[in-house]
C-alpha cells in the first residue's frame, strides 16, 4: 500500500502501515529522523512494553524506556510533569527523538512531552491501538485533559514520522479494537462512503482481527485524516469535521471522570446524540440514521454510563469548537457528508442527548448492555 503523506504549512512527514514494520523500527526511525539524532526515549506503558518491549528494542543499540501508567485518567498535566524530569534527568537534549509506544494516550501525551520539552523536540509516533493507528497518531494535536473538559489544555506539535505496525493489534483487547472502530465509522459517515460500506460488510472479519480488513480499515481512516489535515492543520474549519460525535462524547468523557467509558465508546454515544440531532432537524434521512447506529451498535456493545443530559449539555458549553458564544456541531447529512452547524438550541441539543440516555437505558434493560 502507498504511504500515506500529511503536508501542512508546519509538517511533512510520511506515515508508513503495514505488517512485520518493527523489526525494522531503527532503520525506519533513522530514515526519518537523520543524522541529528543524539539519542532515542521511548515513552510507553508497562504492560505494553511487557509484550512488545523485546520486538521493539532488539535493533536498538541503545534506548531509554520511560513508562507511564495505562489509561485515560493519567492524560494529565501530573505526568507531564514526571515525565519531563526524567526526560531532563535521563540527559534529554534538543537532538533527542521521543518515540511515542502505545495508544492515543500516550501518543498524545509524548507528543505534548515532545513540543514542551527544550521548547520543543521531534517525536515519532508508533501507534498500537487500533484508535491511535486510524486516528490519534497522526494530524499533530497533542494534550492534556483537565477535570473541567477533555484536552483543554496541549499544542499542535507534528510527529516527523508514523509507523503503524498491524501486527501489533494481535495483543489489543477486543473492547480496545471495538472502541478505536467507532472512530473508524466516523471516517467513514463524514467523508469516505465506501469506508463506512466496508465496515458494515466486512464486521465479522473486522471483530475477528483479520489483518487484510484491519488494513483497509485503517488505510482508509488515514486516508480522510490525512485529507482533512492538508486542508486545515489547525481546525479553523474542515478539520472540525474530525470531531463528528465529540461534542457529546467528550462531555460524557469529562462528567464521568474519564474513568468509565473508553474514548471510543463515548464518541460512540456522542455519534448516537448528534444524528438524533439531524434527525430531528430533518438533515438526516431515517433510513441513513439508521444504517450509521446500527453500525455503531454492530462494533458495540457500548456500556452503560450514568450521566444527567442537562449536565452533558452543560459540560458541551466548553468545547473549543464553540466561538463568542455560538455553539459548533458537526451534524451528519448522508453516510460520508456532514455540515457544520451554528445554530442548535440548548432545547434541541436537550432533546437529542436525552432521546441517545434513552436508547440506552432501553437496551439496559432488555440487557443488551454492558454495565461500566
Ligand atoms: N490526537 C488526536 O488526534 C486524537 C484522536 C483520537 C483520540 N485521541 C485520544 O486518544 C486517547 C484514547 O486512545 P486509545 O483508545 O488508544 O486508548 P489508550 O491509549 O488508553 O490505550 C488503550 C489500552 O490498550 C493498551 N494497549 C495499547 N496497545 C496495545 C496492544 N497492542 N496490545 C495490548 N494492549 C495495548 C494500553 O496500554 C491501554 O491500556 C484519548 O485520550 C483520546 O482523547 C487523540
Ligand atoms: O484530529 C482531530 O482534529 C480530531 O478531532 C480527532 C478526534 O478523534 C480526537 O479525539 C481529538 O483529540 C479531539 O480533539 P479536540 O480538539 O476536540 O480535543
Ligand atoms: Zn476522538
Amino acid at each position: 500500500m502507498p504511504s500515506i503523506s500529511l503536508k501542512t504549512p508546519s509538517a511533512s512527514y510520511d506515515v508508513t502501515l503495514g505488517t512485520s514494520l518493527l523489526k525494522t523500527l531503527r532503520q525506519r526511525i533513522t530514515r526519518a529522523t537523520g543524522s541529528r539524532t543524539s539519542r532515542i526515549f521511548f515513552v510507553t506503558s508497562p504492560a505494553l512494553w511487557k509484550l512488545w518491549g523485546e520486538a521493539v528494542t532488539e535493533s536498538f543499540e541503545s534506548a531509554t524506556v520511560l513508562f507511564l501508567p495505562a489509561g485515560e485518567s493519567h492524560k494529565r498535566f501530573a505526568s507531564v510533569e514526571k515525565l519531563l524530569e526524567q526526560l531532563a534527568r535521563n540527559g534529554a537534549d534538543r537532538d533527542s527523538i521521543l518515540v511515542a509506544f502505545g495508544g492515543g494516550v500516550v501518543g498524545d501525551l509524548t507528543g505534548f512531552l515532545a513540543a514542551i520539552y527544550m521548547r520543543g523536540i521531534r517525536v515519532v509516533q508508533v501507534p498500537t491501538t487500533l484508535l491511535a493507528q486510524v486516528d490519534s497518531s497522526v494530524g499533530g494535536k497533542t494534550g492534556v485533559n483537565l477535570a473541567a473538559g477533555k484536552n483543554l489544555v496541549g499544542s499542535f506539535h507534528h510527529p516527523v514520522a508514523v509507523i503503524a505496525d498491524i501486527d501489533v493489534l494481535q495483543t489489543l483487547p477486543k473492547n480496545e479494537l471495538r472502541a478505536g472502530l467507532q472512530e473508524a465509522i466516523k471516517s467513514g459517515v463524514i467523508r469516505d462512503p465506501k469506508l463506512f460500506s466496508f465496515l458494515e460488510k466486512n464486521a465479522d472479519k473486522v471483530l475477528a482481527g483479520d489483518t487484510k480488513a484491519l488494513q483497509t480499515v485503517v488505510d482508509r481512516s488515514l486516508r480522510v485524516k490525512a485529507d482533512v489535515v492538508n486542508q486545515d492543520e489547525l481546525e479553523n474549519g474542515l478539520r472540525m469535521i474530525l470531531n463528528f460525535g465529540h461534542t457529546i462524547g467528550h462531555a460524557i468523557e469529562a462528567a464521568t471522570k474519564y474513568t468509565v467509558l473508553l474514548h471510543g465508546e463515548a464518541i460512540g454515544w456522542g455519534m448516537i446524540a448528534a444524528i438524533r440531532l439531524a434527525e430531528q432537524r430533518g438533515a438526516m434521512s431515517e433510513k441513513d440514521a439508521k444504517r450509521v447506529v446500527d453500525l455503531i451498535h454492530r462494533y458495540g456493545p457500548l456500556p452503560a454510563f450514568k450521566a444527567k443530559a442537562e449536565r452533558l449539555v452543560e459540560l458541551s458549553a466548553g468545547d473549543k469548537k464553540n466561538r463568542g458564544g455560538a455553539k459548533r456541531f458537526i451534524l451528519p447529512t448522508g453516510i460520508g457528508t456532514v455540515e457544520i452547524v451554528t445554530d442548535v438550541t440548548e432545547d434541541e441539543l436537550l432533546a437529542a442527548t436525552s432521546a441517545m440516555l434513552q436508547e440506552m437505558s432501553a437496551m439496559t434493560k432488555t440487557k443488551k448492555q454492558v454495565k461500566r
